[in-house]
């Protein structure tokens, strides 16, 4: 296991921001860690990054404990700390360097982790001239520069544009083919683009934890499709398999099917029967964003 988290409760003053939280991520896998503002997501990776004590409970990491092996867990996790904070003063290696040195690692690792973190291009400029996406790239990249086992990302993807969005989480996908990671996030998007598996908390208590595949294989299908014009949800209704249509907003429809069969093809035939034209068309994982609303609210 590459963490172990046994009824972990944490306490500041009179806030209990973690109640007897339990989990159980297994080497090689990727998990989001799902919550509202507030849950104690934040919390539960500063402990098992050492950041933090835990009032009580345990939490093994790399088969380290969190209290009483403090630097072995150091050594065996990469951290992406919520906020990303950088010194914008120094330069992108001059920056890693200074890190390396602090965790010892050889000079040559830095070449290895920009090359890694796609950061070449921009490698020669100071940190404070990148944008937020590349700046992104540099806390993932100081974050791996101790080759670490596993990797705990705080929020990595908050405030990046659409672009730099796709290309983080295409980074942490390929970073996950050998790493474990465990990400905290509040976009269910995130958790159905990078995951295989979510643990959502609320209020300081897990409330699910789950594969994608099963929510995938229990769910009912939704689309989410944008016509050039508006049409009668009665009209959409009469496609096979639709339970329910809601217009949500202008021209886009959200059509629920009961069944797993991917419907795409089927709706943009009947788009072509009304002479419609589908402007954008989006299968989404209704399952996630019920579960998350259901246990959230
Ligand atoms: N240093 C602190 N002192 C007192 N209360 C704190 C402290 N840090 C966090 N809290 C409280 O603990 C609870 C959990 O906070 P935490 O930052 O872990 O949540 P989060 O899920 O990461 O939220 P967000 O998504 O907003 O970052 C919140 O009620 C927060 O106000």
């Amino acid at each position: 296991m590459s963490i172990v988290v046994e009824n972990i409760t944490k306490i500041y003053g009179e806030q209990k921001a973690l109640h007897n939280v339990s989990f159980r991520i297994a080497k090689g896998e990727i998990v989001g860690f799902l919550g509202p503002n507030g849950a104690g997501k934040s919390t539960m990776m500063k402990i098992l990054t050492t950041y933090l004590k835990a009032t009580s409970g345990n939490a093994v990491v790399n088969e380290f404990d969190t209290t009483t092996e403090a630097r072995n867990v150091q050594k065996s996790v990469g951290y992406l700390a919520e906020h990303n904070p950088l010194y914008l003063d120094m330069h992108v290696r001059e920056y890693l360097a200074f890190n390396a040195n602090v965790y010892k690692t050889p000079k040559s690792r830095i070449e290895e982790v920009i090359v890694m973190t796609g950061l070449l291009p921009e490698a020669h400029k100071k940190i404070s001239q990148l944008s937020k996406g590349f700046r992104q790239r540099v806390g993932l990249a100081n974050a791996l520069l101790h080759d670490p086992e596993v990797l705990i990302l705080d929020e990595p993807t908050t405030g990046l544009d659409p672009n730099q969005l796709t290309e983080i989480r295409n980074l942490i996908t390929s970073i996950g083919k050998e790493k474990t990671i465990f990400l905290s996030t509040h976009i269910m998007q995130e958790v159905e683009a990078i995951c295989d598996r979510v643990i959502i908390i609320n209020k300081g208590e897990i409330v699910a934890d789950t594969t994608l595949a099963k929510l995938q294989k229990d769910q009912k299908q939704v689309i989410e499709i944008e016509f050039d014009y508006r049409i009668e949800d009665v009209l959409i209704q009469q496609i096979p398999h639709v339970t329910h249509v809601v217009n949500t907003h202008g021209l886009v429809y959200e059509i629920t099917f009961d069944t797993t069969k991917d419907m795409r093809p089927t709706v943009f035939d009947f788009a072509h029967d009304n002479d419609l034209k589908a402007l954008k068309i989006n299968q989404k994982n209704k399952n996630l964003e019920s579960l998350f609303r259901e246990l959230t609210n």
